[in-house]
């Protein structure tokens, strides 16, 4: 590892041993079908919540050495295709001035969310990211030296309208009401502020591949509670302004980094996410692998979709439900993980199993 003033430098990285993920996002062949979790670093591991025990979590977020060792708890039991570094979407908030705290039994809590629009003078204008999320590159520098090649490092961001939603929401929310009532009562400001967040993510998002990343998830978490109509407005204009900005920038550099977008629950959206400039799109379980291949035309790689809930099946039927999904999706352009993150109640044995049954199910179809 270069150092040089106790600091880790992005350069002379391992060489990368398992590029199944990476080849998979371009639509290439692979022998098996790569798998991840979506919160493959969490709760459901022991050595995750006694690592974490404690300790604060946005603390935690904010040392490099720990998101590093978060990042690599999993890799160490399952052999995930990919890594994704340990962090928050709410990072960027923070970095814009607003105070959130992680309450135990709560989730992300903001004490003062942004309740009208002149509120949006509160937040920090231009933000500077190498000085307000340093610490998220420094931790992906220090995994991917530490990764050892393994398999690639994804970054990752969440979305304007995500993002939008927890800072006038103030934390979870199930209808999402005072964050849409804004955009139909104060549609300006919201542009104004959906516009001061994609501008930031563009920024956080270079930095990440500049620090190591090699691949990208764009977190739209919140697309389920907007319809077409406030999608097309509110959404997706942005979720494209971020693909072509940070692959325009990087394409000067000569960098090809796979970004991947994950609307959840926007299965009205599946045909306009195949053409933002994604090369992959994400999907949650109530869409069928079949019918999101032919919405999307083979325009793009897909990622998805078991539902997380499947994981409390016995092993058996876990490797039953993988195979027809594997069948569904096809095992080519397609990248195995659940339709959204593990609870802190699953079993890891029936992760493990999950993993498995990808890789064995994925080499015998590609053998037939
Ligand atoms: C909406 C959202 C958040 N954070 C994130 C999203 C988008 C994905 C999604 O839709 O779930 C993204 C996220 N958060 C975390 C990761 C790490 C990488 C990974 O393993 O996936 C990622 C990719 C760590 C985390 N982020 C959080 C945890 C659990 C809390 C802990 O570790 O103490 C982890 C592992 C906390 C968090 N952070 C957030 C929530 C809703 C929570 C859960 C609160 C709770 O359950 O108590 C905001």
């Amino acid at each position: 590892i270069m150092e040089n003033d106790g600091l880790i430098l992005p350069k002379d990285f391992p060489k990368l041993k398992n590029d199944a993920f990476l080849r998979a996002c371009h639509g290439q062949e692979t022998n098996h079908v790569p798998v991840w979790c979506m919160r493959q670093a969490g709760r459901y591991l022991p050595e995750f919540r006694e690592f974490r025990a404690g300790k604060d979590f946005f603390e935690t977020c904010r040392s490099p050495a720990a998101c590093c060792e978060l990042t690599l708890q999993p890799l160490r039991r399952f052999p995930f295709d990919a890594a994704i570094i340990f962090s928050d979407i709410l990072v960027i908030p923070q970095a814009m001035g607003m105070d959130v705290q992680m309450v135990a039994g709560k989730g992300p809590t903001f004490p003062e969310p942004l309740k009208e629009p002149e509120d949006l003078l509160l937040l920090q204008p231009k933000v500077d990211v190498n000085k307000e999320l340093g610490y998220v590159f420094k931790a992906i520098t220090l995994t991917r030296h530490k990764l050892d090649g393994k398999v690639p490092l994804i970054g990752f961001t969440g979305a304007p309208w995500t993002l939008m939603a927890y800072m006038i929401e103030g934390g979870g929310s199930t209808t999402h009401s005072k964050a849409k009532r804004w955009l139909y009562r104060h549609p300006e400001a919201s542009h104004k502020l959906l516009k001061m967040l994609t501008d930031v993510i563009v920024e956080y998002l270079l930095g990440q591949v500049a620090a190591g990343a090699q691949a990208l998830q764009v977190f739209e978490s919140h697309a389920g509670c907007l319809g077409p109509v406030e999608f097309q407005e509110f959404s997706l204009p942005y979720l494209r302004d971020i693909a072509r900005k940070v692959k325009d920038q990087l394409k000067e550099s000569g960098q090809d980094v796979p970004m991947i977008v994950f609307a959840k629950d926007g299965h009205y959206g599946l045909e306009d996410l195949s053409q933002s400039h994604y090369e992959v799109v994400g999907l949650d379980w109530t869409i069928d692998p079949r019918s999101a291949r032919e919405r999307t035309g083979g325009k793009v790689s897909l990622q998805g979709n078991m539902d997380p809930c499947a994981l409390y099946a016995p092993k058996e039927r876990i490797s039953e439900i993988v195979k027809k999904m594997l069948e569904g999706f096809g095992t080519r352009g397609y990248i195995a993980n659940l339709g959204h993150g593990l609870y802190p109640d699953m079993d890891p044995e029936n992760v493990g199993a999950f993993v498995e049954a990808v890789h064995t199910h994925s080499r015998h179809l590609n053998l037939k």
